[in-house]
């Protein structure tokens, strides 16, 4: 999918926070694991099926979500998981504030990348940047090829927090951006006296997980 510079702000009333500013989110994960379909799922509210087309490049679609009453300003960038891209992806990563990082439950070896993505991570964003793992395509039963279990693994060895979702279905998308919206708003504005926020036992109180899917 050729991509554009497109907006769309949603949001209900409520003070922004903190004004004016854009907190830039990064999808990144191999070609194929389902970035431009997530973010048009959590955009859109919908999932264009059909043929696999690229992305080329890399855009942005800026959406505002209300958490705790607060509006808080997302700049969710798409980028291309081809490879011949990567150079350029790079070049986003320093100022990016959270990064979604998926693989596809269905292609091991997208699974299996993981680990150089979090190796390329660390060496090009900013220490403090907030990474999720996800687990796409997660309303795929027959082509199950990658544990919820292996993906928890993962994710408790690098200490981030993990969901299982499905662009197709909707499944814990709204959960995973509004996860990364709570993180950066308690982070740049905790109040006196607000409990700490912990991110993945907010998700863990929260997420869904596939009625089929535990026979691997
Ligand atoms: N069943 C199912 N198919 C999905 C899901 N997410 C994406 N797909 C399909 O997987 C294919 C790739 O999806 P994209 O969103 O284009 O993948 P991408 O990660 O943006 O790929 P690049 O742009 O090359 O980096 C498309 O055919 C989608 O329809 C999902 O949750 N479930």
């Amino acid at each position: 999918m050729d991509l554009q510079r497109f907006d769309s702000y949603q949001g209900g009333a409520g003070p922004d926070f903190p004004e004016h500013v854009l907190h830039k989110t990064i999808l990144v994960g191999d070609s194929g694991v389902g970035k431009t379909s997530l973010l048009v799922q959590f955009d859109q509210g919908k999932f264009l099926p059909g043929s696999f087309s690229a992305t080329v490049g890399i855009g942005f679609t800026n959406k505002v979500v209300t958490v705790d009453g607060v509006r808080v300003k997302l700049q969710i960038w798409d980028t291309a998981g081809q490879e011949r891209f990567r150079s350029v992806t790079h070049a986003y990563y320093r100022d990016a504030q959270a990064l979604l990082l998926l693989y596809d439950i269905t292609n091991k070896s997208s699974f299996d990348n993981i680990r150089a993505w979090l190796t390329e991570i660390h060496e090009y964003a900013q220490r403090d940047v907030v990474i999720m793992l996800l687990g796409n395509k997660a309303d795929v039963s027959s082509g199950r090829v990658i544990r919820s279990e292996d993906g928890e693994m993962l994710a408790r060895e690098y200490g981030v927090p993990f969901m299982e979702t499905s662009a197709k279905t909707g499944m814990n998308v709204e959960l995973a951006f509004l996860a990364i919206a709570k993180e950066l708003k308690y982070r740049a504005r905790q109040q006196a006296g607000e409990p700490s926020f912990q991110i993945r036992d907010y998700i863990e109180s929260q997420k869904k997980r596939p009625s089929c899917c535990s026979f691997l």
